[in-house]
């Protein structure tokens, strides 16, 4: 028996880009949203409930009640017929009885759906990003008051999405340096913990570098603090540009950068440092030339070093490369270079 897979929304685009923007496809399950469909099971009095979001393709399951599918493809989707009406609970009591649904693969064989109610999850921004719903093997009605519960359901998960992309967008801004737009040192911190222990528990080498802009003070003495500013924009722009994409570089203070090399030891380090060095200064500064000087680090995590001592030794080398005359790279040695 054939089925009808539901037509696209009227804004199917915008639709698509507000779900992506929500960032929880493929996520992990968190308690808040299963919270919510055991509520639901529990005041419709059926099996089954999940959080269904319909994205392009397919609907993806950011909870599940009483099922083990984690998605299906979206021409099956009942969900993807009730975000056609984004006000309404989309009721079908009996999909045996209904044309849309009778020869759906999910009404044939498993899960055997008899019984769908979906509450559309409506954004603020008027999109259905999905629904939250109630499935039963058998056939049923809700009552008004199991409708209205669905439908209260439907707006706290939205409350939920929208707190959760709050935060993490909230987090993201307090990591990130307001002049430059590259991480700070609150993000190098927690990073530098992070792959500290990860390369430790890989027996790998973390490398390191500490640069530091070269005669800072007199540039900023001589054109000013607005034009220092820009310099420092165009330093970060410069070395961003030099390094890999699985590179980390934070504004560590002032005019002092850093940079973690995740699994490169001192030699890959000192590379990286050398074609960093070479960038800014190949770069074409609009005031006066700009160049940087570079510590170099790396360590595998072990013993009692811990992620301190590698931005010692990195800041060490770094002290070193100045002293050696600037818009140099250095690399720590483990001896007094200077008595
Ligand atoms: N424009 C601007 N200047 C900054 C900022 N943060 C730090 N600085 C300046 O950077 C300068 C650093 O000067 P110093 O630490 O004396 O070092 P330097 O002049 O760069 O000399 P060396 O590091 O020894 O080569 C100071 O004048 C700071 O005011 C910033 O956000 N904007």
């Amino acid at each position: 028996m054939p089925y009808t897979a539901a037509p696209l929304p009227h804004n199917e685009a915008q639709r698509l880009a507000a779900l992506k923007r929500f960032e929880v496809l493929d996520t992990e399950s968190e308690q808040c949203y299963d919270d919510m469909t055991t509520i639901a099971a529990a005041i419709c009095d059926v099996p089954t409930s999940v959080i269904s979001l319909i994205d392009e393709h397919r609907q993806w399951f950011k909870s599940r009640h009483g099922l083990e599918a984690t998605q299906t493809p979206r021409d099956q989707a009942f969900c993807a017929h009730a975000i056609l009406r984004p006000d309404e609970v989309m009721v079908v009591p009996d999909s045996t009885r209904d044309k849309r649904f009778a020869g759906n693969p999910l009404v044939t064989g498993g899960p055997g759906i008899r019984f769908y109610a979906g509450a559309p999850l409506l954004t603020a921004e008027g999109a259905a990003i999905g629904t939250i719903c109630v499935l039963d093997q058998k056939p049923r009605e809700l009552t008004p008051m199991q409708r209205s519960g669905l439908a209260a359901l439907s707006r706290r998960v939205v409350e939920q999405l929208e707190l959760r992309q709050l935060v993490s967008r909230l987090e993201l801004q307090s990591m990130s340096d307001g002049l430059t737009g590259i991480w700070n040192r609150r993000a190098f911190d927690r990073r530098l913990r992070e792959e500290w222990s990860r390369h430790g528990r890989h027996h790998q080498p973390l490398g390191l570098l500490m640069f530091d802009v070269d005669k800072f003070k007199s540039f900023n003495d001589t054109f000013g603090h607005p034009q220092g500013d820009q310099a420092l924009k165009q330093v970060a722009s410069t070395a961003q540009a030099s390094l890999r994409d699985t590179d980390f570089l934070a504004r560590y203070g002032g005019e002092e950068f850093a940079v973690l090399l995740p699994n490169l030891g001192n030699d890959g380090a000192q590379k990286a440092a050398e074609r960093l060095r070479a960038a800014v200064e190949r770069a074409d500064w609009p005031a006066r030339a700009v160049t940087v000087s570079v510590g170099v680090a790396a360590l595998v995590p072990e013993g009692d070093f811990s992620g301190n001592t590698l931005v010692a030794r990195a800041d060490q080398a770094l002290y070193e490369a100045k002293h050696a005359g600037r818009n140099r790279t250095m690399r720590f040695v483990d001896w007094p270079v200077h008595a």
